[in-house]
């Protein structure tokens, strides 16, 4: 049974968690902070705490990008491999950060890996998240040409989420990159076709197609601001709502 947060009930039963491999970067230009990890792994825990069913999705950007090290000279498909590579190491240390708060956790790899991970299976990771387990989704969609984006988004569809929650560097998504235009303005609601028809850079297309496709939820928010996280789940306006329509 769900308890209460500050009076209010969560708004999901399941989520899709999508946390991009350079929030795990914190401050530094490389690899995982620990302490940023350690406060990931807390605010996810307070989701499990209400009752919140939670499947996450890491990316890899922290360590390797295919695209990156393809424009560096090497094989695309080699540096898509170890992108994916990179997120399962990501999903060990976030798995770890877990455990060590006393929340059980499960990863299960698109790629196998025997010994080290699950492999993935939605039947059975379906039966963990029905028991308070978080399940992580580690390697991306096992292809390459693909993001962690997309793999978020496939696994919510496919674990029957109720809403993919991506969680980045900027609060929500502008109407163009708040990083390089400082006059870009902030929606609170958009539409996946307004996405795609703006060419709104926050996620790829193939990610917002998919969402569309089958009217999966996605909210965009700023996981550097503390309890954010947890506004979202009990139905906080935190950063930008992408959905069917903005009726
Ligand atoms: N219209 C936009 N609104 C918000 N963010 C945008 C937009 N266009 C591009 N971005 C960029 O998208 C990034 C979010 O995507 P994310 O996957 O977390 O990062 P990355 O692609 O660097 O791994 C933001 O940090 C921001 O710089
Ligand atoms: O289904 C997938 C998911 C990821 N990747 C590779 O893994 C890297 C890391 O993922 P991503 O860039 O999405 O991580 P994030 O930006 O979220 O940190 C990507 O650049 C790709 O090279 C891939 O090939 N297929």
């Amino acid at each position: 049974m769900a308890q209460q947060v500050s009076g209010r009930q969560p708004r999901y039963k399941r989520i899709l968690l999508k946390l991009s491999g350079e929030a795990l970067m914190g401050a530094e230009d490389f690899g995982i902070d620990p302490k940023v990890l350690d406060r990931m792994a807390l605010e996810v825990g307070q989701l499990v705490g209400i009752g919140v069913q939670v499947g996450l999705v890491i990316g890899g950007g922290n360590l390797f990008r295919g695209a990156a090290l393809s424009a560096a000279g090497m094989d695309r498909v080699t540096g898509d491999h170890m992108g994916m590579l990179a997120t399962v190491m990501n999903a060990l240390a976030m798995r770890d950060a877990l455990e060590r708060s006393n929340i059980p956790a499960l990863v299960m790899s698109a790629i196998s890996m025997v010994g080290v991970t699950d492999h993935y299976d939605r039947r059975k990771a379906m039966r963990h998240l029905k028991t308070g387990e978080v399940v992580i989704f580690a390697a991306g969609t096992g292809n390459p040409f693909f993001t962690t984006d997309s793999a978020a988004c496939l696994r919510a569809i496919e674990i029957d989420a109720d809403v993919v929650l991506k969680a980045t560097k900027v609060d929500g998504v502008y109407t163009a990159d708040p990083f390089k235009d400082p006059h870009a303005e902030k929606f609170d609601r958009l539409t996946y076709d307004e996405v795609l028809d703006r060419k709104l850079g926050v996620m790829d297309l193939t990610a917002i197609c998919l969402c569309r496709d089958h009217q999966m939820p996605l909210r965009v928010f700023n996981m550097n601001k503390p309890g954010a996280l947890l506004n979202v789940v009990v139905g906080g306006a935190e950063g930008t709502l992408i959905e069917e329509s903005n009726e």
